[in-house]
Parts: C-alpha cells; sequence; structure tokens
C-alpha cells in the first residue's frame, strides 16, 4: 500500500457536507495496491443511504497537469464507457486542493481485478478499450502521454549506473531503435487520440455475475480505472501496453496466442487496425516494454518516500522486452 498524505475523516468531514451534495462522510479508508497517488475509500450517508467514492491527492501531477485526467474521465463516463466519473462541487470545479496537494473525487467501480483472466476477460477489455477510443476521439484536450520518449530519454541516464553491462546495452539499443520508429512515416501515420496508457490487469474490474467465486465466464466489465498516466499517443501503443499485460504465457514473458487473439479480434471487431499499424505491432510492443521497464528501473531504483511502498519488480519488463525482440 502507499499513502503518502495520510486523510482522517476529520480532515474532510466540514468540507464534504459544505461543498458537495454527498451527504455526511462516515468512513475513509487508505486503499492497497497504488504505487503513484494516496488513494482512499471515501463512504458518506445521503437520506438513509450508503455512497462510495475515492478521494484521491496527487503526488506527483501538478494542477495544471490534473484538468486532462479528469476530463477525459468525465468525457468517457458521459458517453457511457464505465470510467470513474469526477465529483463536481457547487461551484462546478472537479478539482481541489487538500493538505495543499491536488485531489479529486470519482465514483466508485463495482467489482474485482482478475489477475489470472481467461482469454474471455481479454476479448471483454479488447472490446472495451476499441469502444474508449473511438468514446475519445472528438475528445477537446489534448496533452502528451508524459511516460514517452522525452522521458524515457531523460530518465534512462539516471538508471543506466545501476545495471550491469548486459542491461545497459539492451536499454541504450531499444531507446535508440524507438527513438528512430518515433521519427519514422510508418509511426506518424498511426492514429491517435486520448488513450489509457496504463490498462494493466490492476487497473480494470470486473462485476462477477456467476453463482460461484470459480464463475469467472459470467463476469462483466466493471470498468477501467486509475488514467493517470493517460495522454494524447497512439492508440497501437495503448494497444500494446494492454497486450503485454493481460495476454502473458505461462512462462509470464511471452505472448499467450489465445489470449492476445481474443484481446486483437475483439478489438478489432469495433476498430479494425489499419495497415501502417499491423506492420508497427511488433515494434510497438517493445515500445510497451521500454516504457515500464525504465519506470519500474526509476522507482526501484529512485525511490520516494511512501508508508508502505513496494515497488514492481523491473526484471518482468526486462523479460518482456527480450520476449518482443524475437517476434
Ligand atoms: N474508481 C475506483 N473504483 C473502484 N476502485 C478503485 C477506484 N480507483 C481506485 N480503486 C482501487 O484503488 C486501488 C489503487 O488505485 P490506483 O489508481 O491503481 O492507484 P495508483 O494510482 O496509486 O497506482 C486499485 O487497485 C483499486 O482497488
Ligand atoms: N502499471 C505500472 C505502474 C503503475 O502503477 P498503477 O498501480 O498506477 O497501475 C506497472 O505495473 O509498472
Amino acid at each position: 500500500m502507499a499513502v503518502f498524505t495520510p486523510i482522517a475523516l476529520s480532515d474532510i468531514s466540514e468540507w464534504i457536507a459544505r461543498d458537495f451534495e454527498i451527504g455526511t462522510a462516515i468512513d475513509i479508508r487508505g486503499i492497497h495496491g497504488g504505487i503513484e497517488n494516496s488513494n482512499f475509500f471515501l463512504d458518506t450517508e445521503r437520506d438513509g443511504q450508503k455512497q462510495e467514492y475515492v478521494l484521491t491527492i496527487f503526488e506527483r501531477l501538478s494542477a495544471e497537469q490534473l484538468p486532462f485526467y479528469l476530463e477525459i474521465m468525465r468525457h468517457l463516463a458521459n458517453k457511457g464507457i464505465p470510467v470513474p466519473k469526477p465529483l463536481a462541487n457547487h461551484a462546478g470545479a472537479i478539482l481541489f486542493s487538500l493538505k495543499g496537494k491536488p485531489a479529486a473525487i470519482v465514483s466508485k467501480l463495482p467489482g474485482l481485478s482478475r489477475l489470472a483472466p481467461e482469454e474471455y476477460h481479454c476479448e471483454l477489455v479488447g472490446k472495451m478499450l476499441a469502444k474508449m477510443h473511438l468514446a475519445g476521439a472528438d475528445f477537446q484536450h489534448t496533452q502528451a502521454n508524459l511516460r514517452s520518449l522525452p522521458w524515457w530519454q531523460k530518465t534512462v541516464p539516471q538508471v543506466l549506473p545501476h545495471l550491469n553491462t548486459a542491461q545497459q546495452g539492451l536499454l541504450r539499443d531499444e531507446l535508440a531503435t524507438q527513438a528512430d520508429f518515433f521519427a519514422s512515416a510508418d509511426y506518424s501515420a498511426l492514429p491517435e487520440g486520448a488513450s489509457h496508457c496504463d490498462l494493466f490487469r490492476d487497473n480494470v474490474l470486473f462485476d462477477p455475475k456467476g453463482s460461484s467465486a470459480s464463475d469467472t465466464q459470467q463476469d462483466q466489465l466493471g470498468g477501467f480505472f486509475d488514467f493517470y498516466f493517460a495522454g494524447t499517443d497512439k492508440w497501437l501503443f495503448d494497444l500494446a501496453v494492454t497486450a503485454n499485460d493481460w495476454c502473458l504465457a505461462e512462462n509470464k514473458q511471452d505472448l499467450d496466442p489465445g489470449r492476445l487473439r481474443s484481446l486483437l479480434d475483439a478489438y478489432q471487431a469495433i476498430r479494425p487496425l489499419t495497415k501502417e499499424e499491423q506492420a508497427s505491432w511488433s515494434l510497438m510492443l517493445r515500445a510497451a516494454a521500454l516504457r515500464f521497464w525504465i519506470s519500474r528501473l526509476w522507482d526501484f531504483y529512485l525511490p520516494r518516500n511512501a508508508h508502505m511502498l513496494t515497488p514492481h519488480n523491473p526484471q518482468h519488463f526486462e523479460n518482456i522486452l527480450l520476449s518482443r525482440k524475437k517476434i
């Protein structure tokens, strides 16, 4: 669990009662699992009914960067895509300040993560990802993915001293390959728009409808959340990030053909890939692997203070990159 900024009920009760239409705050609990922000489940009571929200204190993103993330969630939610909807106060604002940091309150989605997904789950995710891309096509705001090539180029020199010679070679070579790819005509031709850019298994919830916990074939998509790495990016990058996490084989590095087919077929049933996208797929899988290898190295070797922070394992994405280079 990472709670960088602790919040107690007494810190927010008056504010909630005064500025919102959501009744009385009755409970606030730090959430396990996240590594970027301080997240809390916030319960309120209104007219005898319990209501559930998620309160986020943003630890790294600035008040200037945040409107993009909150507005894309509002835009998608208004179009029926199951994503958290930011809550507006009486004045219509959706971005607030708490303990001197930016903060937001969003609706709590139903369900739980499926960390061992079946092909069926990959299909649900592929279909909704394509719908989300199309629903975001008329979103007016743009903001670069802040964890794309310029950030990789800035961060790689900081992590290189911590790596062995083989890892340094792999990282340098892949960065150069990706810089060439990003400068190519093929890359420029790829369609882009608002993208999640971090659609890992732990950022998707499923609402179990089956009669038992093991009856996962009845799951329905509860929603996508954690849009705080989103940006205007190539849709293919979003799909590659998703494939690299959802479609792993038993060895946890190669792609599992069945899961991958389910994801891609479902995505393409809604938005078929262009010929440039098809041609760029293997390089984009590598870009997606590199992105998370670098960020995990950065979190691992240059950690921040948090009360309970468990950095993700960088080796996992080194293995995935090596595997994607063989495709
Ligand atoms: N809108 C939401 N609805 C339901 N659960 C949520 C929501 N937002 C966050 N969570 C829960 O909080 C946990 C951490 O959130 P996450 O956004 O992944 O944190 P971080 O941005 O710090 O990585 C998630 O694993 C999930 O259980
Ligand atoms: N998904 C990324 C890290 C971001 O963490 P999240 O909890 O915000 O998804 C990774 O696995 O490296």
